[in-house]
């Protein structure tokens, strides 16, 4: 198992944006090409992999999903296996959930399972959504399995413990891009010009309210806007700003409602600061719906397991392209403990690594046991 560890170690160390994962699939292949072949089908699509294990019966196929990107995050961890792609970092976990792929794809090469398996390594989970067209690509069709698994990372569980729930578990997601242009000009003469800077503040602060104002309190919705730029020097007013974020909702009405508001809004901040807006949603995901019968089965067998400690949990305001999978294929998602207390996208997350074993020998007898 320290060969996961390893593994892991390796990859954590060539994060890669999305649709840019080449260094981790060259990785990846040559890992999976040093397995026993036998029972291998292995098809690359874009920066992704599939591999089929081909069952001892073969009668059903279970999919397997790991996302394989990383973010633009600057690593602050201090590990001496840090990463060395300045400015990105896998701060998302997909380290592990690739490592705890191959740990299971080690196990069945050498050993399948009654049932064949269809391990997914999927690109660009993090932007611009790699899912929603693999789900449709010639490797994934013509295996389409019957039923799919995934995990992600969960920094505040102990290792040893998963959590999960029937139903929704992850969040309907939109990113929110809104660029606003206006008259750029000399700081002393601010009668001359109309100030980017100046209009996306309001942008941000009026944003704010649509969630407070606009959404059932019993509902739930995030606006986040992580990023703003504009502007060139601190004695020019700026001509253009731009606002980054997403939005996050628990039901698709909700998501129309909030979107309904922020254009509104755009139109106000038009109208008012006498520039051009323009708004972009970018990649929208489907939330995470855990089959229920599926979901179910899965926490009784962890409870029965005897390895791991289960918790029902609550559903979360984050995002996954899985939800993509799950629309076209019934399974579930459940949250792994890593035990760090850092959370997810931060540049000192340090999950813990006892958590890849733990999850490699869980999900071997889970796939079994369901053969
Ligand atoms: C698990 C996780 O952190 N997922 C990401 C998904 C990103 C979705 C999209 N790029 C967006 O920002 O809306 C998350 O941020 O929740």
């Amino acid at each position: 198992m320290n060969s996961l560890i390893e593994l892991r170690r390796q990859l954590h160390q060539i994060p890669e944006p999305g649709f840019e994962e080449f260094k981790t699939q060259s990785y990846l292949l040559n890992v999976i090409a040093a397995l026993p072949q036998e029972h291998l089908e292995i098809e690359t699509w874009k920066t992704g992999i599939i591999v089929k294990v081909q069952g001892r019966t073969g009668n059903k196929t279970i999919g397997y999903r790991a996302d394989m990107d990383g973010l633009p995050i600057t690593e602050e961890t201090g590990f001496d296996f840090a990463s060395t792609h300045e400015g990105f970092m896998h701060a998302c976990g997909h380290d592990f959930h690739m490592s705890i792929a191959i740990g299971l794809l080690q196990h069945f090469a050498a050993s399948p399972a009654e049932h064949n398996l269809l391990f997914v390594f999927q690109p660009a989970e993090e932007g611009p959504g790699g899912a929603l067209t693999m789900r449709e690509c010639e490797a994934f069709l013509k295996n389409k399995p019957d039923m799919m698994v995934a995990l992600h990372i969960a920094p505040e569980y102990p290792v040893g413990t998963i959590a999960t729930k029937p139903g929704l578990l992850f969040a309907n997601t939109s990113e929110l891009f809104i660029d606003l242009k206006g008259t750029g000009g000399h700081a002393a003469y601010p009668q001359q010009a109309n100030d980017m800077v100046v209009a996306a503040s309001h942008l941000v602060t009026q944003l704010q309210t649509v969630v407070s104002r606009n959404i059932d309190p019993l509902d739930s919705a995030v606006i986040t806007v992580g990023k703003i730029t504009g502007g060139t020097k601190q004695n020019i007013i700026a001509e253009r700003a731009r606002l980054e974020g997403t939005i996050r909702t628990l039901s698709a009405e909700a998501m129309v409602k909030v979107k309904h508001r922020i254009e509104k809004m755009i139109e106000g901040i038009s109208a008012s600061f006498e520039c051009e807006a323009v708004i972009d949603y970018g990649a929208n995901y489907r939330m995470v719906d855990n089959d229920h019968d599926l979901t179910e089965q899965f926490i009784e067998f962890a409870q029965n397991s005897g390895i791991a400690q289960v918790i029902t949990c609550r559903e979360a305001m984050t995002g996954e392209d899985y939800g993509y999978f799950l629309e076209s294929v019934p399974g579930f998602m459940f949250w792994l403990g890593v035990d760090t207390p850092y959370g997810l996208h931060h540049s000192k997350l340090q999950p813990d690594e006892k958590a890849i074993p733990f999850a490699v020998d869980l999900l071997t007898k889970y796939l079994k046991h369901i053969g």
